[in-house]
């Protein structure tokens, strides 16, 4: 018997049959896990994540640190016999920074953190550093970050393979890069301004990003990137503290090794606070951090306003759906990887939605305005793309495939629809993989199956 490819299985997505009561540990955030990973090999001294998120974008992010020659040890412990603390329980790994080195391969897959914040990485490294990954990479934005290691002093070959600017290409590292002053584009992407942070301390003059274009997208992940480097010693300059507008400076310096133990991921905590919201019942998410610069943090304030309320307890955050669904007008710009989601809660209003300031996730794993746009209406819905977002007029939906694109956000936007909508089919759940592997089985077990 041929087994029927990942990429073409349908699952079906479980229907609520009334209001969900649960408690959901959300393993830990991809933007926090990657960011750590990526400061810890740069740092002067060994240091600890704990409870980090194991997915493939975590794993690519550690493998191919692990290729440029950083030590990266996975230890589970149940006590606290494990060198680190009386807090070393459970899953965490061991960071060893090493001098980088090539040659090596890097398979970004379709992460955006690895395919942006690496090139940077491998500048420092002594020799060359292949990176490559799926077919989509090749097409996510990718010059920003190359024209600017450029003008920072590497050499990038990104014409013998692909296409200029974008992936697959090679970066010659040459052990050290000058640094310095650079202007790049980043609004297709905050990725750009995180990648040259993160790795300025490193560089011989630091770096002053300037950011020149149009408005600048998920402003809350480079408050984490400049939060996290602070956290690891590095001095850091940003517009907030009244610096320039657009500007970033990092002083050049060592990083010290840390003990962090990694946040659950926020943006996937959605899905689960939408099935209480959806369901008109309670889901209580553990350990939500009462100070965050996670964009899913702002999942308390829209879901408040499409119908839920919440409340934040020594349990964790315990959020709860009133039965009714109000759409909503609102600017996604700084938490855009929330809008799959929210289209789909929004699908299901009592009042139509407008999403905004989202014209970048054009180009995230699929495009998702697009496909959004296509799965709802296949379900009967009527949805419209506008220059940059969604209109979002709730119709009565009924059952279907709900086709994922690769895209682990339109595979879980695609359950919280089937849980009010029977016979919803999402093909490829498996895709949830790239920051959630055990969506099916906590989604599941959620709902008591
Ligand atoms: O830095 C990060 O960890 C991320 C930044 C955002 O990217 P964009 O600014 O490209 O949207 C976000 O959408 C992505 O999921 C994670
Ligand atoms: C846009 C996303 O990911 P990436 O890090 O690949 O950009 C996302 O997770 O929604």
């Amino acid at each position: 018997m041929t087994e029927t490819p990942a990429h073409t299985a349908l699952w079906p997505a479980p229907h609520a049959s009334g209001a969900v009561t649960a408690t959901v540990h959300v393993p830990g955030s991809k933007s926090v896990t990657n960011r750590a990973l990526v400061l810890a090999s740069l740092a002067a001294e060994p240091g600890w994540l704990r409870r980090p998120l194991r997915s493939r974008d975590t794993l690519l992010m550690a493998g191919a640190l692990r290729a440029m020659g950083v030590g990266i040890e996975e230890t589970v412990s149940s006590s606290s016999s494990v060198a680190g603390g009386p807090d070393a329980t459970g899953e965490a790994w061991r960071v060893i920074p090493s001098g980088l080195r090539g040659p090596a391969t890097v398979d970004v897959g379709n992460a955006g953190t690895v395919m942006r914040f690496l090139p940077p990485v491998a500048a420092l490294a002594d020799g060359p550093i292949h990176f490559d990954g799926d077919p989509r990479s090749y097409e996510r934005p990718l010059t920003g970050v190359i024209d600017a290691l450029r003008v920072l002093g590497a050499r990038i070959d990104d014409t013998s393979l692909g296409s200029p600017g974008a992936l697959p290409l090679t970066v010659h590292g040459a052990g050290a890069l000058d640094g310095g002053p650079v202007e790049i584009d980043a609004s297709s992407s905050s990725q750009f301004v995180s990648a040259l942070l993160l790795s300025g301390p490193r560089f011989n003059q630091g770096v002053e990003v300037r950011h020149v274009g149009g408005p600048l997208p998920s402003m809350p992940h480079i408050r984490m990137t400049v939060d996290m480097l602070r956290s690891a010693g590095a001095q850091v300059d940003t517009p907030e503290a009244g610096g320039e507008p657009n500007v970033w400076r990092v002083t050049p310096g060592a990083l010290l090794g840390r003990d962090l133990t990694i946040e659950p991921d926020l943006s996937n905590a959605q899905p689960f606070l939408a099935a209480a919201l959806v369901t008109g019942g309670t889901v209580t998410i553990p350990d939500w951090p009462a100070y965050t610069t996670q964009p899913g943090d702002a999942l308390r304030q829209i879901f408040t306003e499409m119908g839920g309320s919440c409340e934040l307890t020594e349990q964790g955050l315990v959020f709860t759906g009133s039965g009714s669904i109000h759409g909503l007008d609102v600017d996604l710009s700084e938490v855009g990887e929330l809008t799959p989601g929210i289209a789909a809660v929004a699908a299901l209003a009592d009042s139509p939605s407008t999403l905004r300031g989202v014209a970048h996730l054009r180009l995230h794993e699929t495009d998702r305005l697009a496909a959004l746009t296509k799965e709802i209406n296949e379900l009967g819905g009527d949805v419209t793309e506008t220059a940059d977002g969604l209109h979002i007029r709730p119709r009565p939906l009924h059952g279907g495939v709900f086709h994922t694109y690769d895209d682990h956000r339109m595979a879980t936007a695609g359950a919280i629809i089937g849980l009010a909508v029977a016979g919803v089919q999402i093909e490829n759940v498996a895709t949830t993989a790239k920051t959630l592997p055990d969506f099916p089985e906590l989604w599941t077990g959620m709902l008591g199956n």
